[in-house]
């Protein structure tokens, strides 16, 4: 059967994720190897309403795949929100000749193509759209994984290994707040990961007493001088969980934002295989004509979801790794 496509476009949007360049690089050099034209859209559906756009070849993407952030640069576009700048998106497709898009972001950036391509239907034209799930928080009800989540973990995981240096020394209690906007996951494999001394994650109503007074004071009787405490920014802020410690423990914790440095740095292997699979998949599966799809990871497989089903999937929480993680901080052992 002749291949109908042959012009997509890819973008990245929403907050940037380690791997998102190697899912560019995935998704350019597979639509070439199939003679289909990509061209680059510039700062997520901004490029689109913009027309600021750039023609990618097999080489445009050479030497990225170990790169952190993003090559076609990442935004946050009100006007997409609006009708009338996703008519001035669709006037862009129509210029540049796109039968499809492929969009890498989070849940914000899929509902924005499914906007824009029910948008062209209502208009009598046509878009096809396929999202790649990147987001370092983890939170897209259904992908089991997102790319950049591995690499923010290790990022993440490096830097308390060295706070734990230091307070180690100088036997401290440290407060950590890890990213995760309103979700857990990062907080959850990091907590356990570091070997915390207490986590909270905004999934689970924290009980001040039992899930932080107390697990420092089993530490402590357990013969620990230092403590680890790990917030997801979803679940509170790192000042204030101090200074309720300080106040209720009688300690004095040191408080640290990780912040935006989770979201750089080279990505892993994991994040640079899932998403070279996942840029493949994403080419393959407009080229065989099906629109509107999120590829995804289930178990460990790719799969491509109905755009419209997998955005109203919710993820269920990993109750048992929280189950991990409160026998091993909760048990009388040593702590860390
Ligand atoms: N319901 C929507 N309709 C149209 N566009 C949307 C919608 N939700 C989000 N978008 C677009 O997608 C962009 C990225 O979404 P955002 O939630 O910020 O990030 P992420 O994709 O990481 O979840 C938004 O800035 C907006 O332009
Ligand atoms: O870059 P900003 O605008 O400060 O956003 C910070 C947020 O972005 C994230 O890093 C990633 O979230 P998204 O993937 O939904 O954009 C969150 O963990 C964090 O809350
Ligand atoms: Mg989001």
């Amino acid at each position: 059967m002749e291949n109908k496509v042959k012009r997509i476009g890819v973008l990245t949007s929403g907050g940037d994720a380690p791997g998102m360049n190697a899912a560019v690089r995935a998704v350019v050099r597979t639509a070439v190897s199939h003679g289909v034209q990509c061209v680059g859209i510039r700062r997520g559906w901004n490029g689109l309403i913009n027309s600021d756009f750039v023609q990618l070849n097999g080489s445009s993407v050479s030497h990225i795949i170990n790169k952190g952030g993003t090559m076609l640069y990442t935004a946050r576009s009100m006007e997409f929100m609006n009708p009338e700048g996703r008519a001035k998106a669709l006037n862009t497709c129509k210029l540049l000749g796109l039968d499809g898009i492929v969009a890498i972001g989070g849940d914000g950036t899929f509902r924005g193509a499914l906007a824009l391509s029910r948008q062209a239907a209502e208009a009598g034209s046509h878009i096809s759209v396929v999202g790649i799930p990147a987001t370092i928080d983890n939170d897209i009800g259904c992908s089991h994984y997102t790319i950049g989540f591995d690499t923010a973990c290790n990022t993440a995981i490096e830097c308390i290994d060295k706070l734990r240096d230091t307070m180690q020394s100088h036997e401290r209690c440290s407060v950590v707040e890890v990213m995760g906007r309103h979700a857990g996951y990062l907080a959850l494999y990091v907590g356990i990961a570091v070997g915390a001394t207490a986590v909270l994650i905004p999934e689970r109503e924290v009980d001040f007493q039992e899930d932080v007074v107390e697990k420092i004071r089993r530490a402590r009787l357990a013969g620990s001088t230092h403590y680890m405490v790990v917030v997801a920014e979803g679940a509170g802020s790192a000042f204030d969980i101090g200074k309720r410690i300080h106040d209720e423990v009688g300690i004095d914790p040191r408080v640290t934002v990780l912040g935006h440095i989770q979201r750089g740095g080279s990505p892993t292997a994991r994040d640079r295989e899932t998403a070279s699979r996942m840029g493949y998949e994403a080419v393959l599966t407009l080229m065989s004509n099906r629109g509107n799809r999120i590829i995804a990871t289930r178990d460990g497989r790719i799969v491509d979801l109905d755009m419209e089903e997998a955005l109203a999937m919710t993820k269920q929480f990993q109750m048992d790794r929280y189950q991990v993680l409160e026998a091993l901080t909760n048990n009388g052992g040593l702590m860390l």
